[in-house]
């Protein structure tokens, strides 16, 4: 593998996480000798805006000198490159807004991951990337792909079902965000933390954090914090209150299921009422998300467009970037670092189908990812939960692969956000309609013949 004059292309160029990953590279040149970055996305006016961004932060801040090129061709982007990160958004935020709003029509979860939301987004999402990991396997073989496209239990299990052997890293943010948040609101340093934890991505649970300075599991005490004082944002959380419901339905569960903290994104599963009825079925999280962040970011392109010189440049780069640039280090340098991955279980949890795709500590170095396994059985109540999220994420993952309506119906019925099969097929058949084009065509089929039972 080489390990100077490296060149990474990012799918997505136009990605609002965008210059946050750019600002880390170019932190981290020392450890990461990148010399050229290629922006790659199918919108031409948002890579166009993105190297406006990523040149004059290049020309206004004492970084390295590095070759910037974008384009829409495959065969350039991706001949010749050693790492691709990926974050691409098939449909873009107008169809997560479909994804968002329509589920909530219906009294349902709708949200960008998870629920019904996430399903038709994983119907997108799938296609776009295995379109481009197949790009990737003709162009640069050789070349580690670092994901964080969502959503990331879907697009891992998609991905390894075609490229069984593909070299692929799927990682989510969440984590080291929410962890950064309980150490910031309860005064802890992170980066003495050891945490264990096990789950689906968007879907997990802790089992200790251990806390090299103060040589102890501090879990017990931040469970007992976060019952008695719900945590307020951290300036880092890209800076909108929006995360302020996440941390209060995150005291909420600790309250209620206190023996290990759960991922904030358990609110959307365990309390969906709740959610339904805090939600604007008008203005929802992509809404937020347009007249924020994306709004930002096409402001800062034309004021650089219309000639600013003073510092224009004023992202929330948050641990986004700073994430998946350690990821590729550990890789390139045999690091041996601990993340949080998305990865095929294989026993990791030992009691859960081996075939499911989890999220779990994982030592990266040259050959990848080396899951942690735990040494004892989850619990009935995560096991029971985790089984049934599961199989409606493989069922929809059949129904892509499979063009089989049955088996989405199946997956949408099963999710564990939805409490009547009626409500699925209204939900499901009203985003046939809004993903088409987007989602392969879904057909009527007979219900797959059982195998003759030659028990009897
Ligand atoms: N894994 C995580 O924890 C994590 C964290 C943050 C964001 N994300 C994901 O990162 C992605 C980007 O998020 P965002 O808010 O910046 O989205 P965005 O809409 O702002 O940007 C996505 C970019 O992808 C481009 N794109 C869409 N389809 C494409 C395709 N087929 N090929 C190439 N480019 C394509 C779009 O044109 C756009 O420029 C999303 O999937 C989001 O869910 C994941
Ligand atoms: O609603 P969005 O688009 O702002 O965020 C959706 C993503 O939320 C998580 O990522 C967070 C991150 O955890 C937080 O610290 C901060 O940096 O914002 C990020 C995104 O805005 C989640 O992990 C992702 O999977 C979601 O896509
Ligand atoms: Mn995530």
């Amino acid at each position: 593998m080489k390990t100077e004059n490296l060149h990474i292309t990012i799918a997505g160029g136009g990605s609002t996480y965008t210059p946050g990953i750019i600002m880390a590279v170019l932190n981290n040149i020392d450890r990461f000798p990148i010399s050229s970055i290629t922006l790659y996305d199918i919108d031409k006016e948002r890579n166009d805006d993105m190297c406006l961004i990523i040149n004059y932060m290049l020309q206004n801040n004492d970084l390295p000198d590095v070759k910037l090129t974008q384009t829409s061709d495959p065969e350039t982007a991706f001949t010749d490159v050693d790492f691709v990160f990926s974050q691409i958004r098939v449909g873009g935020m107008e169809m997560r807004e479909k994804d968002e709003k329509i589920p909530l029509k219906y009294g349902l979860v709708g949200q960008e991951t998870c629920g019904l939301g996430g399903f038709a987004y994983g119907l997108r999402s799938i296609g776009g990337l295995l379109e481009i990991v197949g790009f990737i396997q003709k162009y640069s073989p050789q070349a580690w792909i670092l994901n964080y496209t969502n959503p990331e239990t879907l697009i891992s299990e998609a991905v390894r079902r075609v490229y069984p052997n593909v070299k692929m890293l799927n990682a989510c943010d969440m984590t080291i965000s929410l962890e950064e948040t309980i150490a910031r609101n309860y005064g802890y340093n992170r980066e003495n933390w050891i945490p264990k934890y096990y789950g689906l991505n968007h879907f997990g649970w802790y089992t200790s954090i251990y806390d090299k300075e103060l040589e102890r599991d501090v879990m017990p005490e931040l469970i007992q914090k976060l019952k008695d004082t719900p945590m307020k944002v951290a300036s880092f959380n890209s800076g909108d209150n929006s995360w302020q419901d996440a941390w209060d339905m995150l005291s909420k569960i600790t309250t209620n299921f206190p023996d290990q903290i759960a991922n904030n994104y358990l609110e959307y599963y365990l309390y969906s009422d709740d959610v339904v009825d805090h939600a604007d079925p008008n203005y929802t999280r992509a809404n937020q998300v347009m007249d924020g962040r994306l709004k930002h970011t096409k402001d800062v392109a034309n004021l650089i467009r219309s000639g600013a010189t003073d510092d224009v440049i004023d992202f929330d780069f948050g641990e986004h970037g700073q994430y998946i640039v350690d990821m590729a280090t550990s890789i390139l340098n045999d690091e041996h670092r601990r993340f949080m991955l998305i990865v095929p279980n294989y026993g990791a949890i030992p009691n859960l189908r081996e075939d499911a795709v989890v999220e779990v500590p994982a030592y990266v170095g040259r050959l990848g990812a080396e899951p942690v396994a735990m040494r004892h059985h989850i619990n009935d109540f995560h096991k029971g939960l985790m089984e049934a999220q599961n199989a409606a994420e493989k069922l929809l993952v059949d129904a892509f692969f499979e063009h089989s309506y049955s088996k989405a119906l199946q997956a949408f019925t099963l999710n564990q956000t939805v409490n009547s099969a009626a409500k699925a097929k209204l939900v499901l058949d009203e985003m046939i309609i809004a993903n088409k084009g987007y989602w392969p065509e879904l057909k009527e089929d007979a219900a797959p013949v059982l195998e003759e039972d030659n028990r009897i």
